[in-house]
């Protein structure tokens, strides 16, 4: 007879597992290195404001695009994170990006990043909203607090921002872009609840304003990333990280080119015709497994209590 299991899920601050983790995600050296299987012009002429552009997909996303010759602005809270992306950029392309950083949650802050990036280049023609986050824990023990950090940064944050970018284009006439990064909620995800909300409230947000933005020429669609290796795993503990990959069933972890290569994609004319829809890209995991943030309760186990 197997012993008894214990586990049950608790706080997990991101300091718990030491100073010593393994750094994840693609790092500069590696960013430099990938191959893309788009033209070097696909992207001339065009502007992009990427947000949360400071590391994982964010600043792959930014990197290819001034690859791919697209004119850059990024934003992101810590402005020495920016600095690592515009240094690459600078080093790889020659181009300039602008960093303004920001906080999402702040709409007089998001205008003025808005008016500012228009201001430099002249106009916007895509916006990533990239920027985002959650930590893990079961729903029942959210505190308030956390609860409104996770929906103020991943819903109203990414709501302000595609606000005051449509409300500019209207105004000035011009075509848009929006394109929102989410997470693969369709079935839900335990011990990470709000960020469900926040993320199933951005694609039903996204699906309609796809048809009320129309007529201004608006497109807005979303990516839903399933196990993206990146920087953002710090917000996990090993043990539940060791399980990830177990979720989708290629049993393997996507990386930030992958997610890059399709916000190329949905940036460029060859996705002119695409409005409203949610791209998936998570090997499968939606019609197989379940991911635990903070760890799998004993509950859920296979011979746990039922
Ligand atoms: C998408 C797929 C899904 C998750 C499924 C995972 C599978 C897919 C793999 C990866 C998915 C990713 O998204 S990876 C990307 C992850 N990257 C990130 O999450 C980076 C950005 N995240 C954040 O900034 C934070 O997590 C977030 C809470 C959203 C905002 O933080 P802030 O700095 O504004 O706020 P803080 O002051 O830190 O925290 C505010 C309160 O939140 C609560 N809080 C904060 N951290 C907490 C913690 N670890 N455990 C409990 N509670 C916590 C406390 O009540 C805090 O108050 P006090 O008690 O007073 O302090
Ligand atoms: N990696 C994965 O497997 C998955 C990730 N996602 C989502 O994809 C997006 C990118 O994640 P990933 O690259 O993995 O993780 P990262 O943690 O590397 O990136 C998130 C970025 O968002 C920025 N950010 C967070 N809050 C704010 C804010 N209030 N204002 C401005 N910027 C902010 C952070 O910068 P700073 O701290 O400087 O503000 C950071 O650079 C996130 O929304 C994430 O939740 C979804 C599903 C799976």
């Amino acid at each position: 007879m197997s012993a008894p299991k214990t586990f049950e899920p608790k706080i997990f601050r991101p300091e718990d597992d030491g100073p010593d983790r393994p750094r994840r995600g693609l790092d500069d050296e590696s960013l430099r290195t990938q191959t893309t299987i788009y033209r070097d012009d696909l992207l001339a002429g065009q502007t992009m404001l990427i947000t949360g552009a400071g590391s994982g997909m964010g600043k792959a996303a930014a990197y290819l695009a001034a690859r791919l010759g697209a004119q850059v602005a990024i934003c992101g809270r810590d402005p020495d994170k920016l600095d690592t992306t515009v240094k690459l950029v600078r080093e790889e392309t020659g181009s300039e990006v602008l960093a303004v950083p920001t906080n999402i949650r702040d709409p007089e802050a998001v205008e003025a990043l808005i008016d500012k990036v228009h201001g430099h280049f002249g106009g916007i023609d895509t916006i990533v909203n990239n920027a985002g986050g959650q930590f893990p824990q079961d729903a029942i023990d959210f505190s308030r607090k956390g609860w409104l950090a996770v929906i103020d940064t991943n819903l109203n944050g990414t709501w302000w921002m595609m606000q005051e970018a449509a409300k500019r284009w209207r105004e000035i006439g011009k075509p848009g872009n929006i394109i929102n990064i989410v997470a693969n909620v369709e079935r839900g995800m335990p011990q990470a609840a709000h960020t469900c909300a926040a993320r199933a409230g951005v694609i039903y947000l996204s699906k309609t304003l796809a048809t009320e933005w129309s007529r201004w020429n608006i497109r807005v669609n979303c990516i839903g990333p399933g196990v993206i290796e990146t920087e953002g795993f710090r917000m996990y503990p090993e043990e539940a990280l060791a399980r990830f990959h177990k979720a989708n069933p290629m049993k393997m972890r996507g990386n930030a080119w992958d997610v890059a290569e399709a916000i190329a994609y949905l940036s460029s004319p060859a996705a002119r015709f695409i409005n409203g829809d949610l791209l998936i890209i998570d090997g499968g995991q939606a019609q197989w497994g379940v991911i635990w943030p903070a760890g799998m309760p004993d509950y859920f186990s296979e011979d746990g209590a039922a």
